[in-house]
């Protein structure tokens, strides 16, 4: 079968727009039926799972009476902190959670010594390393979580991400390096590399292969200077307007979206912008995005 842009992506956007897990005060009063019918509204297939979704029935039954799907849930890890066996029966229990919602995606984040939810440490410079030590471990218990998910025709999508110990391009090249092709998998996220590093495309052009998942965040660049000037956190950043949806920002998604489909990318891209909900009006932010998606990506 021929590869076909308009049917091997998917387009979804995530509930992050409308509320934060890693601040659940904001935007509280969106439930998920409002979330799901803006989703619907503003074009989009599907979405991620968040903290406070239900149980597999009722999500279920939600996204059936909208022809929405999950692609994908984030699981926060903590091989480092619990060790591989522990950290791995958690991470069953969440491909079990995703089999039951017909999803294929693990969203892996290694989240010992995570500073993306402190309220003290800088997020441009506070953020951990690891020993040589715990990277054989982490790799080595990313690599079990990668058999476990199979199990449930699930793929680990390793998420690279400020102020955790795998953020940059040099530290996500070492994961890949160490780990199995065959069992971990890749999300790439356009803000997360952008923020860390400036360049965001060599880490997409070296690890296409490996890309199993895509986040489409745009950045506002006089945001993370200010940001980044005053030392602010990750929330403070994000709740500062860090982040936007694609055509929103700064960042340039042709390049990117190019890239992907000329490797034949096949699977979902999410939009994924978390903002205050008070100041950026999710659904207006859902529909920009879209707009950008179908007159500068899909047109051209
Ligand atoms: O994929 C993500 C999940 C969120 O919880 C996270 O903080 C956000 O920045 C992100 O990219
Ligand atoms: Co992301």
């Amino acid at each position: 079968m021929a590869y076909d842009v308009n049917k091997d992506i998917k387009w979804g956007i995530a509930p992050i727009g409308w509320r934060n897990d890693d601040i659940p005060s904001i935007g509280k009063d969106n439930n998920l039926q409002q979330l799901l019918s803006d989703i619907v509204v503003a074009g989009f297939q599907g979405t991620e799972v968040g903290g406070f979704f239900p149980e597999p029935d009722k999500l279920n039954y939600e996204l059936g009476l909208r022809h929405l799907e999950v692609a994908a849930q984030w699981f926060s890890s903590f091989i480092l902190r619990d060790g591989i066996e522990k950290a791995s029966a958690a991470f069953e229990k969440h491909c079990q959670f995703l089999q039951a919602v017909h999803a294929h995606i693990a969203v892996v984040s290694e989240q010992t010594y995570s500073i993306q939810q402190s309220d003290t440490k800088n997020i441009f410079t506070d953020k951990a390393t690891m020993t040589d030590k715990e990277w054989d471990q982490l790799c080595q218990g990313l690599n079990h979580y990668g058999e476990i998910a199979a199990k449930y025709d699930v793929k680990v999508a390793y998420h690279h991400h400020l102020g955790t110990v795998v953020q940059t391009k040099a530290e996500t090249d070492r994961l890949m390096a160490n780990t199995d092709p065959k069992l971990v998998g890749l999300l790439y996220d356009t803000g997360h590399i952008a923020v860390s590093d400036g360049d965001y495309m060599s880490l997409l052009n070296d690890h296409l292969d490996r890309v199993v998942h895509v986040h489409f965040k745009d950045v506002r660049k006089a945001k993370e200077k200010e940001n980044r000037d005053q030392g602010l956190t990750f929330q403070q950043s994000f709740l500062n307007g860090m982040f936007t949806v694609p055509g929103d920002g700064d960042l340039d998604f042709k390049p990117v979206f190019k890239a992907l489909t000329n490797h034949q990318y096949k699977g979902w891209i999410i939009i994924e912008a978390e903002q205050d909900p008070e100041k950026a009006n999710p659904l207006e932010y859902a529909l920009k995005a879209k707009d950008y998606i179908d007159k500068e990506l899909l047109q051209n």
